[in-house]
């Protein structure tokens, strides 16, 4: 492969590698299309238009109904227009003097002049009602998928396939765009070809099989590129998914002293542009079989079509048809053939739609599936103990699990520090404690409410977390310390948080104090440091005065007066709540009143900091190791 753009890129150096394979192997890598027949695939369109319907109705119910009585009505002046041309035909082409089949003609073409215009009014008032529905749609799906990934239960995340169901369903949701317009369209034309066949029919019955033979080829083969076309879309999910999360990571703001520092740049753009290769690839692979399809099945409908003209032109020299007939049957041919082939195309452009849209309902039901369905119990507003019984989980995939067998009793007015070599667990416990995970065995009890059966929000709502990779929030300040949940209509509390923290004066330093905007991406945000990004994570924990503080690792980027008054803070609202500290720093685990020492998702020592100091175990050792740097 050509390495472009990659500073690595040197004769003595192996060549920067290419980017990860994402294949296709677990339960949800076949497409689902792969095998799927031609009519199974128009057996689908009914039901796409049953659920454009209903989604639809649901977000603009006078927008509907304008929709299909505009429809309704350009159909219906698409057969007026037929039929009275028929019958102006018939006067033009029939006896008498110009002057008097001008005049025998003229009520017939005033007619086709009035339902012309009524037909061009309808679908313009078609398009009108379109625009109504599809921007309330897209917001409405949009939404749902939204919500849908915010309530999933947090182990979903890691689930076979779920990142690449998201995508997929994410493109859904783009093409929501194109639904309501692929229904209008094909209703349309639909219409106006029952309207058509109907006058054509009336003509000679021979003309209608001939033209639907006529379109059928290139029917099938807008539907055959369709399967092509979403073939390779579904080929490509997993890159695509890739690139955009590499193209965020490449160049958000907050990454680039390290991408720049680091010389990584050159790299980064190799790895985003061999991702685009490889998707290119796929899709170029995909050309020449469309190409084929075309130009097949196009060479098919045209030799029906020569065919259809041929029987015309037979059937008017034998006499079999008049002429003014004749004549009337290639304008009725030209419109019905348009209103067939808008048929087929915009029936092909659904069906495509459909594809994407199944993708996203089908994530939308496992997501409803995926959310939490534990149970009723409410927790009480006081804890007073959490209790761990032989608590087991492994995440999916793994072999081992993180944590095993872990007991352990949590008593209000308690600090707990939690210590252990990277990877033991500690996270993983905090995870189990608040609920965001729940058991695979063993139970979590909040003063005897077991989590399995408790609703989560009643739990959250007494849970305040600083987690290792807090959030910097673009959002104002008070939102980044209220988390947009504010106690009170005053800032004091606010200003009480921001205090506790130690950045009363950096907040006043600010050019708008609690109202500014803290991204520094968007016009008018500013950025603060890491230190004080990790001071705001504490403030908006102590902000929420829950019954359970966790803190994992919250000082692990500030200077020692930020650590030492965090600490104290810490210490002097401990009396009130069930306190848990996570840390590498073992010196601050002489505030906790109980230390558990994690190694392999097990509690290998437990105590207090002068008990576990002498014991000789694996805390003494951790000590030792951090005292001799
Ligand atoms: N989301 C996840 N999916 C799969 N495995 C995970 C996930 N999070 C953690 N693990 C694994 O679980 C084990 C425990 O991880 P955990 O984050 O609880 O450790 P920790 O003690 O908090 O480590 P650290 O000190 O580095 O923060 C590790 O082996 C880790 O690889």
């Amino acid at each position: 492969m050509t390495v472009t753009d990659a500073s690595t890129a040197d004769p003595k150096t192996p060549p920067p590698p290419p980017p990860a394979t994402i294949s296709f192997e677990g339960k949800y890598g076949k497409n689902p299309l792969a095998e799927a027949s031609f009519t199974a695939m128009c057996r689908r369109l009914p039901s796409v238009l049953g659920h454009t319907a209903r989604m639809a109705w649901a977000v603009d119910r006078p927008g509907v109904v304008l929709l299909l009585v505009c429809q309704l009505l350009t159909g219906a002046m698409a057969a007026v227009v037929l039929a009275f041309t028929a019958q102006a035909m018939t006067h033009l082409l029939g006896t008498g003097t110009v002057p008097e089949r001008l005049h025998g003609a003229l009520p017939a073409l005033a007619v086709v002049t009035a339902a012309a215009g009524l037909g061009r009014i309808g679908s313009a008032l078609s398009s009108y009602a379109d625009g109504r529905i599809t921007p309330l749609l897209m917001t409405g799906t949009d939404i749902a998928l939204v919500a849908a990934v915010c309530r999933v239960e947090a182990s979903a995340y890691g689930e076979d396939g779920f990142a690449d169901r998201q995508e997929a369903a994410e493109v859904g949701v783009t093409r929501t765009r194109y639904m309501v317009q692929d229904s209008q369209r094909f209703m349309a034309a639909l219409i106006r070809m029952i309207a058509a066949s109907g006058v054509i029919t009336v003509l000679h019955w021979t003309m209608l099989p001939l033209l639907l033979l006529a379109v059928l080829p290139a029917g099938i083969g807008a539907v055959l590129s369709a399967r092509v076309d979403y073939e390779t879309h579904y080929l490509n999910v997993g890159d695509r998914n890739v690139r955009s999360m590499m193209r965020w990571w490449a160049t958000y703001a907050r990454y680039g002293d390290e991408v720049r520092a680091n010389g990584m740049t050159g790299y980064l753009i190799y790895w985003y542009r061999a991702l685009s290769d490889r998707i290119d690839r796929r899709t170029l692979a995909a050309a020449p079989r469309t190409l084929r399809i075309v130009l097949a099945t196009s060479a098919l409908g045209g030799v029906f079509l020569l065919g259809t003209w041929a029987a015309l032109a037979w059937l008017a020299a034998t006499g079999r048809v008049a002429l003014p007939v004749a004549a009337t049957a290639v304008v009725a041919v030209q419109t019905t053939l348009a209103a067939l082939s808008q048929f087929i195309i915009h029936g092909a452009a659904l069906f495509h739609t459909s594809l994407y849209l199944a993708d996203m309902r089908s994530f939308l039901d496992m997501a409803r599936e995926r959310a939490p369905k534990r149970g009723r119990s409410v927790i009480p507003e006081r804890v007073e103990e959490i209790r761990l019984d032989e608590v087991v989980y492994r995440y999916p995939g793994k072999d081992e699990p993180a944590v095993d067998g872990v007991s352990l009793t949590l008593r209000r007015g308690e600090i707990l520090a939690v210590v252990g070599e990277n990877g033991s667990g500690k996270s993983t416990l905090v995870k189990l404690i608040t609920g965001i995970l729940l058991a695979d065995k063993g139970r979590v009890l909040w003063d005897g409410v077991d989590l399995a059966h408790a609703d989560p929000d009643s739990v959250w709502r007494r849970t305040a977390l600083v987690p290792q990779n807090f959030a910097c929030w673009p959002l104002r300040v008070r939102e980044n310390i209220t988390l947009g949940q504010p106690r009170t209509y005053d800032d004091a509390p606010v200003w009480e948080a921001v205090d506790a923290v130690g950045m009363r004066e950096a907040v006043e330093n600010l050019p708008k104090q609690l109202d500014t905007l803290l991204a520094r991406e968007l016009w008018g945000g500013v950025e603060l440091s890491g230190g004080q990004w990790q001071r705001l994570a504490c403030a908006r924990a102590l902000y929420r005065q829950t019954p359970l503080l966790i803190l994992d690792e919250p000082t692990s980027q500030m200077d020692p007066r930020g650590e030492h008054q965090i600490f104290g803070r810490i210490k002097a609202i401990a009396g009130e709540r069930i306190t848990i500290i996570i840390t590498h720093r073992l010196e601050n685990t002489k505030v906790a009143d109980h230390i558990v020492v994690m190694d392999q998702g097990r509690i290998a020592e437990q105590g207090r900091y002068e008990d576990l100091v002498h014991a000789g175990g694996v805390f003494a050792d951790l000590l030792r190791l951090s005292r001799e740097r």
